[in-house]
């Protein structure tokens, strides 16, 4: 039978309701509407293909991504789509691309660490796109360590300037993303310096080439870092190098939201934390999370797609081969990678909500929860990239042969998605970060300050230190409170044991660079924690449609028991579960594996159909 037969046939025979379960995908009706819209607009533009990127010269590639960005822009020019169509077609594009900084980091930061003033002069021209910006904080010698940067930005009283310069080789900004030929701006992350003294980092705007003729201005030094990962994929993307050499900028192109230099010379630090400089990397991060289910959802496609239509051995008396979507190792591959991606779906709209929830506190001067945003974006952008880099892999391997064509588009899915894992943050950097904010809380317990949000489980700490989870059969399993529990345990045990150990340390300091590794794997599972909690009280919401809650329901199970099967030994290492009850959990996933697909094939259908206009460069 051929895919699309098999296709339509599965449709026919879905267990749920297949245009209910798009709409729990796409958050809700308004969003698969415009999802499908502009999807559809993308789709049929011939202007819009990409299945010939991979064979292109790096020249000709980013030729051919400024022309699909000029006609993005010029269709949602014509079309008058509003910001959220705009921004998904801008997705639905799906190349790196300039615009992606200029719109999802360059604004952003005006919006989020500029006065009103600032926003009123700036955020006008880079709507209509008159100026392009890029965000330059990294440089060849610093990207995680912010405070580290080099280049400098100097108060001149005499002339109420700042004269940024670049001191040193290091001190060259290195990566940003739409700097080596486009950008006009860039938001410049520099040393502020008056009357001799350092305040740190800040944010500067800073005119890079001419509207005229976009020749680079006196003082600056830019281009193109060169190819990287891959043929096609992010070298669709110019990623510059930029030096200054004593450029001098206005004094109001400081963006003064967080601080300010009055025409004195005065460095005046408003009453709001100075981590606010940080705030586009927070936004950015949350909006990771969502993007990881998108490139996960697309990877599990092509390899369900594959898996139910390759056939190989098994053949009896002349008839056809296994497909291979029958083995139970394919199974075990798989499915837990297609539950991943509705489990990043929902944490990532969660996420969403606790980002808008900070904004409008922020607006309030509530700084109240700062560090839990902080440390929820940090910790879920690490693990959910790391996850779907390693699933992308997962499913070329799952393809056999053909996941290494190009034509499969897992190729290009890995090298495009890989840098997800540095970009933003380095993983293991904002684990370390999360790790930090998890012994502090652990440090307070018994202070009187309750933990509250994703954290508050720490507050039960002394139950779940000795609770043993009630699983006596393979089917207690599949009771949601039962895997929190155990998953909550086994959070908890590792923050505590971490800071009992960092006890035995001279400082903190010392503790905490001795135990990176500990901490780092304690933080990942407080971050598991939040991903399977959020999936839990997913499915306590009121979820229409026949059928779909229950397939949600089985994905859940799929999700958190292959978790738990995967870092068994933590589980049992902190005491929360048995070795006899981590065989119970296996043995109940054999049997969810064999639901999700005997009783469901069209659950894997549907993934395979959700985004397939978009798969256009997949061949099979
Ligand atoms: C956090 C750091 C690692 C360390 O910072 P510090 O040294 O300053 O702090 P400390 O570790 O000393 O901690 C002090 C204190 O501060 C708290 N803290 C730290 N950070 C934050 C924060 N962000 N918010 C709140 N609080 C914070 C910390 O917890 C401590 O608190 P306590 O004292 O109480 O313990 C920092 O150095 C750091 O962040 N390093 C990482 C650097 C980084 O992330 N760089 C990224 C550069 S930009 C980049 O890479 C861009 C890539 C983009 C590629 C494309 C992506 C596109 C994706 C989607 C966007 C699409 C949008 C499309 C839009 C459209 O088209 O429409
Ligand atoms: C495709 C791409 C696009 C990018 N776009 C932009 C952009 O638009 N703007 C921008 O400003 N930057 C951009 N970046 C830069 C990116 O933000 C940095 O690469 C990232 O922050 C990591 O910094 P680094 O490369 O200097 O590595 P470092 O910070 O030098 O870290 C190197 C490695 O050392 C280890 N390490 C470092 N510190 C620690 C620690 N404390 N504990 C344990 N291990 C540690 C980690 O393994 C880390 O991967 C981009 C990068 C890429 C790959």
């Amino acid at each position: 039978m051929e895919a699309l037969d098999y296709h339509a046939e599965e449709r026919r025979k879905a267990e749920f309701d297949v245009e209910e379960m798009k709409i729990v995908w796409a958050g809700s009706r308004q969003a698969y509407e415009i999802s499908d819209r502009v999807a559809r607009l993308v789709a049929s533009d011939p202007v819009f293909r990409k299945d010939n990127r991979t064979m292109l010269s790096r020249k000709d590639l980013f030729k051919d991504t400024l022309r699909k960005a000029a006609h993005a822009w010029k269709r949602i020019i014509e079309l008058r789509l509003s910001e959220e169509e705009a921004s998904k077609l801008r997705f639905f594009v799906d190349q790196p691309v300039f615009t992606d900084l200029h719109w999802g980091m360059f604004i952003p930061a005006i919006k989020g660490q500029g006065n009103e003033e600032q926003q009123q002069k700036w955020l006008p021209m880079a709507y209509k796109m008159q100026i392009i910006g890029c965000y330059a904080q990294t440089e060849l010698g610093h990207g995680s360590n912010v405070q580290g940067l080099e280049t400098t930005a100097t108060f001149d009283p005499e002339t109420d300037e700042f004269v940024i310069h670049s001191p040193t080789l290091t001190s060259s900004k290195w990566w940003p993303g739409g700097l080596g030929k486009v950008s006009t701006h860039a938001l410049i992350y520099a040393r502020l310096i008056t009357d001799g003294q350092d305040h740190g980092v800040h944010g500067f705007i800073v005119q890079l080439r001419s509207l005229d003729d976009h020749l680079p201005l006196p003082g600056i030094t830019v281009g193109d870092i060169g190819m990287k990962f891959g043929s096609g994929a992010y070298n669709s993307m110019d990623n510059g190098v930029l030096r200054f050499d004593h450029v001098r900028i206005l004094r109001d192109q400081m963006l003064m939201g967080v601080s300010q230099v009055t025409r004195e010379g005065k460095f005046m630090q408003s009453d709001v934390p100075r981590q606010l400089v940080y705030g586009t990397m927070v936004y950015v991060r949350q909006k990771i999370v969502a993007d990881a289910s998108c490139a996960l959802s697309r990877a599990v496609c092509i390899a369900t797609r594959y898996s139910v239509v390759r056939r190989q051995f098994g053949s009896h008396n002349g008839g056809p081969e296994t497909q291979v979507i029958d083995y139970k190792t394919q199974q075990s591959r798989l499915f837990p990678l297609l539950a991943s991606a509705y489990a990043f779906r929902f944490v990532g709209e969660w996420l969403k909500w606790l980002y808008t929830d900070v904004t409008q506190r922020l607006q309030a001067s509530d700084f109240s929860t700062l560090p839990e945003v902080h440390a929820c974006t940090a910790g879920l952008k690490s693990v959910t990239t790391s996850a779907t880099a390693d699933a992308i892999e997962e499913c070329r391997k799952l393809c056999g042969g053909h996941g290494y064509l190009s034509s499969s588009g897992l190729p290009e899915l890995f090298a495009v998605y890989v840098p997800a894992c540095t970009y933003e943050g380095d993983n293991v950097v904002l684990l370390l970060q999360v790790a930090r904010f998890l012994m502090k809380t652990v440090s307070q317990l018994g202070s009187g300050k309750k933990p509250v949000g994703t954290i508050a489980y720490m507050g039960r700490s002394e139950h779940l230190l000795q609770c043993r989870c009630e699983v006596e059969r393979a089917e207690d399993w599949l009771k949601p409170n039962v895997i929190l529990e155990a998953f909550e345990a086994r959070a908890a045990r590792m923050s505590v044991t971490c800071a009992k150990n960092l006890n035995n340390f001279a400082n903190q300091e010392e503790g905490f660079a001795q135990l990176a590794t500990d901490l780092a794997e304690a933080a990942v599972a407080h971050v598991q924690l939040i991903i399977v909690s959020k999936f839990i009280e997913k499915l306590q919401q009121d979820i229409p449609g026949k059928g779909v809650k229950r397939q949600l329901e089985i994905l859940f199970n799929v999700y958190a028991l292959s978790l738990l099967h995967k870092h068994l030994g933590d589980f049992v290492a902190s005491g929360c579960i048995t070795p006899k009850q981590g065989a119970l959990a296996n043995e109940q996933l054999r049997l969810l594996y064999s639901q999700v697909h005997f009783d469901n094939p069209s659950l894997l259908l549907y993934m395979v159909l959700l985004l397939e206009r978009l798969l256009q460069s997949t061949s099979f």
